[in-house]
């Protein structure tokens, strides 16, 4: 059986500290839990428009992190000139718009070939390794393999958002088969997005996947998980308090 890592998505405590305008919870402390929990790679999405990481979190990770950070980024001048001063081990080029909730889909890079290729090139000349992050597509991980990138990252979110049990099924399947195929060009193959602690096992034993990111399920779980020591914590502050402790 070979081994399938875990990168942690940690964008959604920074989305936590950014509500308020505070400056806590800290996205580098989170890195640091989830790195001592076992995660394998701590993964971030500096958004355009900064709705929750912001680009000191990007720049004291870089200098923190014991893992390795994935840095998801749009394919925009901004985004690759931070990309290239940072250095991160990967960055995973996705599509962006600035309206959405989430990443709605996956990258066009067939759309958009001279485009990706040129980004893939920059970032591959600083010595990083570069991600795509695609839908399941045949014509997708093609040009994902045209324009060189040596790693795709599968978007689950059909998958995780299927309204049926058969449309699961079927997603599920287009994923493994597309996984297949573009582990077969030596692609290495990642996935994510949307993948929940009911969800993740039939993806895990996809066999040609070499990684999954986790993210905003790991930071509800770790909410509601941590709860009780919280308010356990608080009770006991407002004793000492009281105590004139
Ligand atoms: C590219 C991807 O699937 C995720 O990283 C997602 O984009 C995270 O972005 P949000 O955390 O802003 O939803
Ligand atoms: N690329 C997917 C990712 O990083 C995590 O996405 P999610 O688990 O927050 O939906």
């Amino acid at each position: 059986m070979s081994r399938i890592l875990l990168g942690v998505n940690i964008d959604h405590i920074a989305t936590l500290r950014q509500v308020r305008g505070t400056n806590y919870p800290d996205p580098v402390h989170a890195a640091a839990v989830a790195e001592h929990a076992g995660a394998d790679g701590i993964t971030i999405h500096l958004r355009e428009d900064r709705r929750h990481i912001i680009d000191r979190d990007v720049y004291l990770l870089a200098k923190t992190l014991k893992t390795r950070m994935n840095f998801e980024c749009a394919v925009t001048e901004e985004m690759l000139a931070i990309a290239c001063e940072v250095k991160p081990t990967y960055v995973c080029l996705v599509p962006e718009k600035r309206e959405e909730l989430t990443t709605e889909g996956g990258l066009d890079v067939a759309g958009q070939k001279d485009k990706i290729r040129a980004a893939v090139e920059r970032l591959a000349a600083q010595g990083i390794l570069v991600s795509l992050f695609i839908d399941a597509d045949k014509a997708q991980i093609d040009a994902a393999k045209e324009v060189g990138a040596p790693y795709i990252e599968i978007h689950t979110g059909r998958y995780a958002e299927a309204h049926s049990e058969a449309e699961a099924a079927a997603e599920l399947e287009r994923i493994a088969s597309m996984a297949k195929y573009a582990h077969g060009l030596g692609i290495t193959v990642n996935a994510g997005h949307g993948l929940h602690y009911h969800n993740v096992k039939p993806i895990a034993a996809i066999p040609e996947l070499y990684e999954l990111n986790i993210g905003h399920a790991i930071v509800a779980r770790a909410a509601i998980d941590g709860l009780e020591k919280a308010v356990r914590d608080m009770k006991q502050l407002m004793l000492e308090g009281r105590r004139g402790e």
